[in-house]
């Protein structure tokens, strides 16, 4: 089926914002973290930017593919905001097309091509050099929605207990919960 954009989306070229502080991908409260930052496109699309720092080096000067392929994941579960809908990743397969240095940004679109029950398929590309650029790594992959019972059944109770008791946190899990 066709992906459907949810009523209450955030406008095109809206900034998502993060869905959870401490988020590897998104989150502003994790030091390393990749801090990419997301903003609405048309129909059910996003575009995101992700910079390269020191810390996310696998061969000198150069980004490791598992934090490329992070931020392909997170390009990809930042679309759940335009779905209405909370999913995670069941499946995220990667092509590393050429280096990315230290320094570059990556620039990133996601879009869902499809929707068939709880499964959500979607592809991104990443570019460097600008949003022109050359595609330096893509990813496609299967997203399966969740309740957020998910969360609350299978994360650490330290973290679980703290995000239930911040009403922004909470908040945020609810925006993503509103089906039509
Ligand atoms: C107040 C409380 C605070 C909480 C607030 C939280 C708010 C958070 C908001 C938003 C969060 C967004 C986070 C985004 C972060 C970036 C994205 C990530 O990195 S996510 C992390 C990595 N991913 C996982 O940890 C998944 C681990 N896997 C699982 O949990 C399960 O395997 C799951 C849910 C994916 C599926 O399990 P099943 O038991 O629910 O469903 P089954 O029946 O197995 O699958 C459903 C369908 O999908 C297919 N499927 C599943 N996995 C597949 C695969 N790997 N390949 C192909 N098909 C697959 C199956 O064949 C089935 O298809 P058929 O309906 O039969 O046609």
């Amino acid at each position: 089926m066709e992906p459907v954009r949810h009523p209450d989306a955030p406008a095109p070229g809206e900034l998502l914002g993060a869905h959870y502080d401490g988020c590897f991908g998104c989150g502003g409260g994790q030091p390393h973290g990749l801090r990419l930052a997301a903003r609405a496109g048309e129909g059910v699309s996003l575009t995101a930017e992700f910079t390269v720092r020191p810390a996310h080096q696998g061969a000198p000067g150069l980004a490791h593919g598992g934090v490329l392929a992070a931020a392909l994941d997170e390009a990809l579960g930042s679309l759940n905001w335009l779905l209405g809908t909370i999913a995670v990743t069941g499946r995220l397969e990667t092509d590393f097309i050429s280096p990315v240095p230290v320094g570059a940004t990556l620039h990133l679109e996601a879009e869902v091509t499809a929707v068939a029950g709880r499964k959500i398929y979607s592809t991104a590309t990443g570019r460097i050099g600008g949003p022109d650029g050359p595609v330096a790594v893509r990813a496609e992959a299967l997203f399966v929605e969740v309740k957020v019972d998910h969360f609350i059944d299978h994360g650490r109770e330290e973290e679980i207990r703290a995000a239930m008791n911040d009403p922004v946190q909470v908040r945020r899990a609810r925006a993503f919960e509103v089906n039509p």
